[in-house]
């Protein structure tokens, strides 16, 4: 696929990774059978429907690619006695091990975990440190996969501040609660991702959510519900920029959520002048979502990017590289430390990635300095993805904007946040 003029057209990306894992959880840990309209169906969602299945709940998939979880429910799956540690292997989904290590800690099932080799690299004391707090007692590889769960908490309560800013960290805690039916306070000063605490009420649990901090009481129980899932941030930033950066474009994104603690790349993109406005604003399920316009913009100024910001946008900053990159003057990505333990350092491979295609950027140890050129250029020599998908995606965008030779379409390893990625982009470089 090459570009022959702007990116135009209307879509709907695919559906939010984040909510998608959520909402299989907590259909399985509610009693009945819950509806998931417009899943995402990637391969770390995969990896989240089949650990449920191991637990003994039931998924199927319609003819609409809806999601059906029948589930016995939270209290019987914990008084379910395993004959022997459930193994579980979760490929490439950070969220999916951080996620479920909470929910088998809270249900006190013996299990052992591993994943492919980006995961093992990744850091889970972050998560089992925390648990053992609370009388867990789970054993990591050097503070990596394999993780043993030997036993699950015991306290009657869990409270805790979080030290890293890891949505993934705060939702296990929560899980492991609502898994063991005790409650749950968690601090959080900075206002990770709160599509869990979004999604409780739909499931009849009750959620005091206050400035930074978040209450659950014990002894609740989820109920089946249905949630509809929203279109994905993450996967509409490849075209907020792409539409941004190419000249002609004008792209409509349906359905997408524009929950304020995940947009933080609206905001930046705004502030260095992207043309983008919202349309039909409306709740569902708890989560704010809109159609997004995008047209290009005549010209970008360069921004700082720190501190509380980071983590409304953390998936999005390699792509948001791009932008900055052709942006008039310097940027600065500061407090992003934790873009080094992602798929791939991303830290490492967005510099190296934007090198190739002749930005002015280099790495700091907590995220980028970059001097704004007027334009990029092609790299000469094949790159690699670093088997991280949203450097594949950074790179394909990249290389759309930048060249005429016929774009190749390597899906493999973004099927794990955004299968249609490359059918996506026809429909905006054809219509
Ligand atoms: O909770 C989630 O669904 C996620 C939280 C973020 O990770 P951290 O919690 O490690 O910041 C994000 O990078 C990841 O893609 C999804
Ligand atoms: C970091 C990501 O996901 P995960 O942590 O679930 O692997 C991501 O999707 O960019």
């Amino acid at each position: 696929m090459t570009i022959q003029t702007g990116l135009n057209g209307q879509l709907r990306v695919a559906s939010d990774k984040s909510i998608t894992h959520r909402a299989i959880i907590l259909g399985a840990l509610a009693v009945g059978v819950t509806r998931i309209n417009h899943p995402l169906l990637s391969a770390d969602t995969w990896q989240t429907i089949h650990a449920v299945e191991q637990l003994g709940v039931s998924v199927e998939v319609t003819e609409d690619q809806a999601l059906i979880i029948k589930s016995p429910g939270a209290l019987a799956i914990r008084s379910n006695h395993f004959q022997q540690p459930l193994q579980f292997d979760f490929g490439n989904s950070g969220t999916t091990t951080r996620l479920m290590i909470g929910v088998l800690a809270g249900l006190r099932i013996p299990a052992t975990i591993t994943g492919d080799a980006s995961l093992t690299r990744r850091p889970m004391n972050r998560i089992v440190a925390l648990l053992a707090n609370y009388g867990a007692e789970i054993q990591t590889t050097d503070g990596h996969l394999p993780v043993t769960i030997r036993s699950g908490i015991t306290s009657d309560a869990i409270n805790e501040t979080l030290a890293v800013p890891s949505a993934q960290v705060k939702t296990s805690l929560m899980l492991a609660g609502l898994s063991a039916g005790i409650s749950v306070v968690i601090f959080d000063d900075f206002k990770t991702r709160n599509h869990t605490e979004n999604m409780l009420s739909s499931f009849g649990v009750a959620v005091d959510c206050q400035a930074e901090m978040i209450f659950v009481a014990g002894d609740q129980q989820l109920v089946a519900t249905t949630v509809t899932v929203p279109a994905d941030m993450s996967a509409a930033a490849f075209w907020l920029v792409g539409a941004t950066l190419q000249p002609h474009s004008d792209v409509v994104l349906a359905d997408v959520n524009v929950n304020e603690t995940r947009s933080g790349i609206l905001k930046v993109l705004r502030r260095m002048g992207a043309n983008i406005t919202l349309m039909h604003k409306r709740l569902q399920n708890g989560e704010s979502i809109a159609d997004i316009r995008i047209r290009s913009a005549d010209m970008l100024i360069g921004t700082t990017i720190a501190g509380m910001e980071v983590p409304t946008m953390i998936d999005e900053l390699p792509i948001l590289a791009l932008a900055l990159a052709v942006a008039q003057g310097d940027s600065r990505v500061l407090d992003a430390s934790e873009l080094r333990i992602k798929e791939s350092n991303r830290i490492v491979t967005v510099t190296k990635t934007l090198q190739a295609f002749g930005a002015q950027i280099n790495e700091t140890p907590d995220g980028f300095v970059i001097a704004g050129v007027d334009q990029l250029q092609a790299p000469n020599q094949p790159l690699v993805d670093y088997d991280d998908h949203r450097i594949a995606m950074l790179q394909a965008v990249a290389k759309l904007l930048t060249s005429n030779v016929k774009l190749r379409e390597e899906i493999g390893t973004i099927a794990v946040s955004y299968p249609d990625f490359y059918k996506d982009l026809a429909v905006l470089i054809d219509d």
